[in-house]
């Protein structure tokens, strides 16, 4: 029996043979070549691979913010037009974005009261409470400027919870931070989402970041930008710092780098 759209068989993001091109008529280069993936709802899918490979491109799609030549996007069954007008995707870019003149509250807030009457009736979460669980409730009155880069950019994603989206789109995130601080912020979305399960995709350079995270990773090659494989990570949840240590995670540390390393050396031919 074929179900209609909007129905838990639709849940989670759709991406059906999309394509997208840029440039002039003429001179066009193809970047995202029949890209096709089902992100199950509650599930962590990063997407890694080589620079221009189209990771922010197809990110970009789902957040509305570009469209594609051909394909389809859908999520939990609705067209990315609805689901964006319904609040239903959140987008926590590479940089945190916060107002400086507003504190941490009130730029976790100002989603919510810039469009009262859109959000009339929607469900929207506790902005204190999700700062709390990011460790940010003794800094609600800070400014950003107060606030270490990492504690920031965990605003940025406290930001994006609010209206309690389906989906999370996340580019990126930590990219800017020193390695132990990003590991740290890792552990604190990890923590966070174990008990907050969201559909997430989220784009990396870091093999271990996608491991520690992920319930699969898609790995993408260059020029065009297509899927040359899906990884499923099979690591025990809820995973700790503990998981960097062990065999499993080595092994998939391996299969994750060598399937890049082919990638880059099929680009090179
Ligand atoms: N608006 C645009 N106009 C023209 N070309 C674009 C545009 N956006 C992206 N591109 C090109 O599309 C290709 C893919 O870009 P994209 O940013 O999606 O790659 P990426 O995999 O996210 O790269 P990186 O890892 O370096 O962030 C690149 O060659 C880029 O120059």
């Amino acid at each position: 029996m074929s179900l209609a759209h909007g129905t838990p068989e639709h849940a989670g993001v759709q991406i059906s043979n999309v394509s997208k091109s840029f440039g002039a008529v003429g001179s066009k280069t193809l970047v995202l070549d029949d890209v096709s993936i089902t992100i199950k709802k509650g599930e962590f899918v990063s997407v890694i691979g080589p620079s221009g490979c189209g990771k922010s491109t197809l990110l970009k799609m789902i957040a509305g913010l570009g469209e594609a030549d051909s394909g389809d996007v859908l999520v939990d069954g609705t067209s990315i037009k609805t689901a964006t007008k319904n609040k239903m995707i959140g987008l926590v870019p590479q940089s945190p974005a916060l107002l400086p003149w507003r504190t941490v509250l009130d730029n976790v807030t100002l989603p919510m009261s810039v469009n009262r009457k859109a959000n009339a009736g929607r469900t929207l979460r506790d902005p204190k409470e999700i700062l709390a669980s990011f460790g940010l409730g003794h800094a609600l009155h800070k400014y950003p400027s107060q606030l270490s880069g990492g504690m920031q950019q965990r605003v940025a994603i406290a930001r994006a919870f609010v209206f309690d989206p389906s989906v999370l789109l996340m580019d990126e995130p930590f990219s800017a931070l020193d390695e132990m601080n990003r590991d740290q912020q890792r552990l604190g979305l990890l923590d966070f989402w174990q008990s907050n399960r969201k559909t997430v995709l989220f784009v990396t350079h870091s093999v271990p970041e996608a491991i520690m995270l992920s319930d699969r990773i898609i790995v993408m090659q260059a020029h065009p930008g297509r899927i040359a494989e899906v990884i499923e990570v099979d690591l025990p949840r809820p995973r700790d710092a503990d998981v960097y240590a062990t065999d499993e995670f080595r092994d998939l540390e391996g299969r994750v780098r060598s399937t890049l390393h082919n990638v880059m050396e099929v680009a090179r031919v």
